[in-house]
């Protein structure tokens, strides 16, 4: 700790993540990857988000300590103004499609509009293709989702959360972008309570 006071150690930046797309993409299986990687096998069953949740991630960038709020909402559309409510005040998203799943790639186009409308046009999106351990009922070619990507000048990768594939590249690419572009609020963790996060949309306090 040579150099830094006490104070100076607990201080992180604290970054608000959405997770968006359609329902049964695998949005919560990815999360679940990222944030508990220690966590047994990935579970086949599915069980629908309802509503909202959130896990934390601390990670460290270039010495900066960033502590990741993912948001994990429902893709079911019954719950659709509920999610895009937690857009605002989101500094990132990660847009899942399933490429299984021709709907999902369908229905990017609108979640991106949701976003820009809710979040504004400065937010960082990241595109992925989710489920691609499934290539043989692959139903959304790789090109696609990489022209898709390309014309909103975002990055693309395929996943799996099944099998941990890009799920960590696609999470520091999308954290790296947002610090680069962004001046995020320092918050001193000592006093930052997470949970109070439900109530107000951080970095903008
Ligand atoms: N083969 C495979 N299955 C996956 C993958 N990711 C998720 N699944 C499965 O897809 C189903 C839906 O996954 P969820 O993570 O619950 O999907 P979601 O997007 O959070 O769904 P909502 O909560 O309805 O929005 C589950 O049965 C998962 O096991 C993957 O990478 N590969």
């Amino acid at each position: 700790m040579a150099g830094l006071g006490q104070g100076a150690a607990r201080k992180s930046l604290l970054v608000k993540i959405v997770m968006a797309g359609e329902s049964c993409v695998g949005k919560t299986s990815i999360v679940r990857r990222y944030t508990e990687p220690g966590s047994p096998a990935f579970s086949s069953s599915y069980l629908a988000t309802i509503g909202i949740d959130f896990k934390v991630k601390p990670v460290t960038f270039n010495d900066t300590r960033v502590k990741l709020q993912i948001w994990d909402t429902a893709g079911q559309e019954r719950f659709h103004t509920l999610s895009t409510s937690y857009f605002r005040g989101a500094q990132g998203f990660v847009l899942v499609y399933d490429i299984t799943n021709l709907d999902s790639f369908q229905g990017i186009a609108s979640w991106m509009k949701d976003i820009y409308e809710k979040a504004g046009d400065e937010v960082d999106i990241i595109l992925l293709g989710n489920k691609c351990d499934k290539e043989t009922e692959r139903v959304v070619p790789k090109h696609k989702g990489e022209k898709l990507a390309w014309e909103h000048g975002i990055p693309f990768f395929e996943t799996s959360a099944k099998d941990n594939v890009n799920i960590e590249d696609a999470f520091s690419t999308l954290t790296k972008e947002i610090l680069e572009k962004k001046s995020c609020v320092l918050y001193d963790l000592d006093v930052v309570d997470l949970s109070e996060s439900k109530k107000r949309t951080c970095c903008a306090l």
